[in-house]
């Protein structure tokens, strides 16, 4: 979308219809890459096509990996089951998955690679993941931190147990394990540290690397034992996405509609899809929500607790603040800008002081987006009950939904 700013018009009854979420972000990237590490060729159908698949199929392309995109849904991935050392570093922009899933598995590329990102990737820590490659034997730095990294790989993924601090990013984990079935010798994967937040994902992981043949365990609460199969090309299924799916039925709960995804929220297996059940207790949201299982649909349930009967109390969120941006801190910013009070950063609690009578007031605001997608589709369903609502740098949904604009009109909401 090439407009700078989009205003929302508020409903004048309830959003019914029918509108769709695109593919998960999560799982297409996931796919994209073990369909890379499998010799032949793979079908990935139902997929996401945004700006971070798109950077995960560039670098993939730039190792040598041939992906195709017959439609508009579908990538067609065809490798001889091994990446070659690219001759430019890969840029990743903001796109966490394909930051975190290549920096573990650029290992198995013979020769020195460099992994980047955009100025916020590049505040986003990286180093956990680094440093665990380096304790079993991979030449691998990182930037204070954070990207670049820069890893000299030897070609596979060394045998044995390595241990990782998921407790910034369960994307760490679910790196280590998919690079770990293309190692020489079976590898157990231990988490050490606090218990990771978004456990769903690594789940979402285990169950991609089974579809693509690998073998893998659980060993206990913490471990993992991964054997070394390497991967099986296969014909992949993408479920829609779960995050993208918050914003529709926060639509619906919002305005006192229905809107069918024509995918019922049970039938989801990413973490946020629990965020349905949470949602549909508005506007009689808990007191308390705790969102480390449903990380990426705060935004979504923040923005809707501002018209809720009770104030809500968002714990459990602190990694929210090495996301595309600081949700936490940008969340209580623009909830604020829309009404001075309304939102309270309490250490890394976010708290927000409902009040239903924001519904139908005009109380003109332009959200700053941090260029996060989150902050744009989340404040978007504000402007839904609230006049005068404008959301700056719209095309920030690319990231994961750059449908979303045309999904909100299809649904019969006025944008200008
Ligand atoms: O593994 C994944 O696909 C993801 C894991 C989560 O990130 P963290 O593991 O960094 O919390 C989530 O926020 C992100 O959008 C996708
Ligand atoms: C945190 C997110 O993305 P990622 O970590 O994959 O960049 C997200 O999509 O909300």
């Amino acid at each position: 979308m090439a407009r700078g700013a989009v205003t929302i018009t508020p409903v004048d009854g309830p959003i019914r219809g029918n509108a769709a979420p695109p593919g998960s972000k999560s799982i297409t990237n996931r796919a994209l890459l073990l369909a890379a590490l499998a010799e032949g060729t793979s079908h990935i159908t139902g997929a996401l096509k945004s700006l971070d698949t798109t950077l995960m199929a560039r670098a993939l392309r730039q190792m040598g990996v041939d992906v195709t995109e017959p439609d508009a849904t579908t990538f067609v991935v065809k490798s001889l089951g091994r990446l070659t050392a690219p001759s430019e570093p890969l840029m990743l922009g903001n796109a966490g998955t394909a930051m975190r899933f290549l920096t573990a598995a650029v290992t198995l590329c013979e020769g020195k690679v460099v992994v980047d990102g955009d100025a916020h990737m590049r505040k986003r820590p990286i180093g956990p993941l680094v440093a665990a490659l380096r304790s079993v034997g991979i030449t691998a730095t990182d930037t204070d931190g954070c990207p670049p990294v820069t890893v000299t790989g030897a070609g596979r993924f060394g045998a044995g147990r390595v241990e990782i601090d998921g407790g910034l990013s369960s994307q760490y984990v679910s790196a280590l394990l998919m690079a770990a079935a293309c190692a020489d010798g079976p590898v157990e994967v231990a988490l050490t540290g606090p218990e990771i937040g978004a456990r769903g994902y690594v789940d979402l992981t285990l169950a991609a690397m089974r579809r693509f043949g690998a073998d893998v365990e659980q060993t206990g609460a913490q471990a993992w034992r991964v054997a070394p199969t390497g991967y099986r090309a296969a014909e992949f299924a993408v479920e829609p996405d779960a995050s993208a799916a918050t914003y529709l039925w926060a639509a619906a709960a919002l305005t006192g509609g229905a809107i069918d995804l024509g995918t019922p929220a049970s039938a989801f297996t990413q973490p946020d899809a629990a965020a349905a059940a949470v949602i549909a207790s508005f506007p009689h949201l808990p007191a308390e929500i705790e969102g480390s299982q449903m990380q990426d649909a705060i935004p979504t349930i923040a923005v809707l607790a501002a018209f809720n009967e009770n104030p809500v109390r968002f714990t459990g969120i602190a990694n929210l603040r090495v996301k595309e941006c600081d949700r936490i801190r940008a969340l209580a910013t623009e909830l604020n800008r829309i009404r001075p009070g309304l939102a309270e950063e309490q250490g890394d609690d976010l708290l927000v002081h409902s009040d239903p009578t924001l519904a139908g007031q005009r109380l003109p605001a332009r959200i700053e987006t941090y260029s996060d997608h989150r902050i744009a589709m989340s404040f978007a369903l504000a402007g839904l009950r609230i006049e005068g609502i404008t959301i700056l740098d719209p095309a920030c949904t690319g990231k994961t939904w750059p449908e979303y604009w045309q999904v909100l009109d299809g649904l019969g909401v006025r944008l200008s």
